[in-house]
């Protein structure tokens, strides 16, 4: 929809891939709807995935002992965080719609793509006990799984070998992008891109473009676990 904002979060390091493909395809087909498009594209960004002291510019909150998850809950308030989470905390705030694209690795997401959930969303900013789940710092905003997996569709259904997908999702969209408010619209999978044809592949990348032009429409699912589960 014209005026929406979009921020695309990308972990593959090949832009001729399957993953680059879809994530140019988001960005042409939102351009044309007249959304603004981010892309963080982050192997190209070299991001760094570590959580660790240097996220915080200048002097601790407790230099005796350190905690990560208070450190950078303490230096958010005071405008001290690293200015590549404000960067990206900036793309996420002023974003109506996060889409994530990845390969799917070890029923996940990249370790890259872990690490800017881990440092990005940062209590104070994304979260604040008690709101989360519905109340989350980030309750206005929508997200959406765009991911590839090695796997075939057969082998992630409910009596698969792999087991249902969504039961990979639940940490994903439940423990990360629910608990700080966002609301989540459906995961959109191409299954086994490296293992079917080129005409398959294209009708894959059709679909995603065909699905981009009403997506604005969709209602976000039902983010408990009866959908994952049941
Ligand atoms: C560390 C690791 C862990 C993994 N863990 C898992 C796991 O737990 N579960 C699982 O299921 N899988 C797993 N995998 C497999 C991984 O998910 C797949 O290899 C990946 O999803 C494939 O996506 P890709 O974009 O890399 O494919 P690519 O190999 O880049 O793409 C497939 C093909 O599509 C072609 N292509 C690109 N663009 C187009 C286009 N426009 N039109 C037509 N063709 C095009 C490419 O040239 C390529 O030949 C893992 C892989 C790794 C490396
Ligand atoms: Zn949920």
């Amino acid at each position: 929809m014209a005026g929406r904002k979009v921020l695309i979060v990308y972990a593959h390091q090949e832009p001729k891939s399957l993953n680059g493909s879809l994530k140019s395809i988001a960005v042409e087909e939102l351009s044309k709807q007249g959304c603004s498009i981010t892309v963080s594209d982050l192997y190209a960004m070299q991001f760094e995935p570590r959580a660790t002291r240097n996220d915080i510019v200048g002097c601790l909150h407790n230099s005796e002992e350190f905690n990560y998850g208070v450190e950078t809950w303490e230096a958010y308030k005071r405008g001290s965080l690293s200015s590549d989470l404000v960067e990206e905390q900036k793309k996420v705030q002023e974003a109506d719609l996060l889409i994530f694209q990845f390969p799917l690795y070890w029923f996940s997401m990249p370790a890259i793509m872990k690490g800017w959930m881990d440092r990005v969303l940062v209590q104070g900013f994304a979260h604040e006990f008690p709101n989360c789940y519905d109340s989350g710092l980030l309750k206005d905003k929508l997200a959406l799984f765009s991911f590839t997996t090695g796997g075939s569709k057969e082998m992630y259904a409910k009596g698969g070998i792999s087991g249902d997908i969504r039961y990979l999702l639940w940490p994903m969209q439940h423990g990360i992008m629910h608990f700080c408010g966002v609301k989540v619209l459906a995961p959109h999978i191409c299954f086994a891109p490296e293992y079917v044809s080129e005409e398959k592949r294209k009708e894959m990348l059709i679909a995603w473009a065909q699905r981009l032009k009403t997506l604005w429409n969709e209602e976000p699912i039902n983010c408990s676990p009866e959908w994952y589960f049941k």
